[in-house]
């Protein structure tokens, strides 16, 4: 198993199909992610993160369709799976937390009933062993066990992230992906709650897809980047390369627009323009409109992800290896 990659995915494609027509939300997107590293994820609103995270797991309902490409995780195609083992494949393998916690969790049942609720669900394990599972977990994420009792809305929202973390956390998975899970915080809770998954990420050997559309939450623990627009990888590189290097214009254009705590002040430049309209993608490169460096090719020709050094791959004619 050591040389099976814990998560590859290949060529994976997600159409939402609308009354007009489908919609191509991702488009041909290849990564692969290895035990223990936290790949980050990251592009405007509408670039295809969440359909990304969602097909991952097969959670996408109707109008969303995977049309094409396969999803293996420790070898085997997630997307060929039966309903039944893809519902233990769901919180044991692959677990999620969302941007609001509030979204996954019950108002109704206290914080205990709901994690032994999964534990019990799909374990089979004895009440008692669930209440010292669920005590555990909470104090995992730094919660004290009293809160077992608790409904969601007697606490903080940061509270509530962080028992979504530890619901997720309940069965022990090898991966959890993570959907913007400090968006809704404010940047003190965020902090909070981002060193807190970086702890659990170091203690448990963690591997997480993080999502975001904030540079500077990626870097500060993201092992590799991908960076999507418009429902394709535009650039992949480890967290240090991409910022010490950037070669798409694109992600150049983010890192212009993110402000570093710890480097020399610069001014905000920012990406003038909005992404295009999926349903009508201009021929060529996708961010050509908004490119200053853009050629003729660019406007005919749409080009592909490849390698153009150690671990670094971008998909733009201006690059050359
Ligand atoms: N229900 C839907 N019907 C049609 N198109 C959709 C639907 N949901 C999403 N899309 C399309 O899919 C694209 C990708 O959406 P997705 O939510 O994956 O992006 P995202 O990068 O996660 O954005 P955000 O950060 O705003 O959540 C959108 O640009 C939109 O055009």
């Amino acid at each position: 198993m050591a040389d099976v990659p814990l998560l590859a995915v290949e060529d994976l494609v997600v159409e939402y199909m609308t009354p007009s027509g489908p919609v191509r939300a991702v488009d041909a997107v290849s990564f692969v992610l290895a035990r223990g590293e936290v790949l980050g994820l990251v592009g405007e609103s509408g670039s295809g993160k969440s359909t990304v995270a969602q097909a991952l797991a097969r959670i996408l309902g109707p109008p969303a369709m995977i049309t094409a490409g396969r999803v293996l995780f420790e070898g085997s195609d997630v997307l060929a799976m039966h309903e039944d083992d893809l519902r233990r494949f769901r919180w044991r393998k692959m677990s999620f937390v969302l941007q609001s916690a509030m979204n996954a969790l019950c108002p109704v049942l206290t914080i205990g009933e709901q994690i032994i609720d999964v534990l019990v669900t799909h374990e089979r394990t004895s009440a008692r062993a669930a209440r010292e599972r669920a005590a555990h977990l909470l104090e995992l994420v730094g919660i004290d066990p009293a809160r077992l009792t608790s409904h969601p809305h007697e606490l903080s929202g940061g509270m509530r992230q962080r028992v979504g973390i530890a619901l997720a956390l309940a069965l022990d998975p090898p991966l959890v992906i993570m959907d913007e899970p400090t968006t809704a915080l404010d940047v003190v809770v965020q902090h909070e709650v981002l060193s807190k998954i970086a702890e659990l990420k170091e203690k448990l050997g963690l591997s997480v897809l993080f999502i975001t559309h904030d540079m500077s939450i990626v870097s500060q623990f993201a092992t590799r980047i991908g960076v999507l627009y418009a429902g394709r990888l535009v650039e992949m590189a480890p967290t240090r390369e991409l910022f010490r290097a950037p070669r798409h214009p694109y992600t150049k254009g983010l890192l212009g627009s993110f402000v570093s705590l710890h480097g020399p002040r610069r001014r905000l430049a920012g990406i003038p323009g909005s992404p295009p309209d999926l349903r009508r993608l201009p021929a060529g490169c996708a961010f050509r409109a908004r490119c200053a460096e853009a050629t003729a090719r660019c406007a005919t020709e749409a080009p592909v992800l490849r390698g153009i050094g150690e671990d670094h791959s971008t998909a733009c004619h201006l690059v050359s290896p």
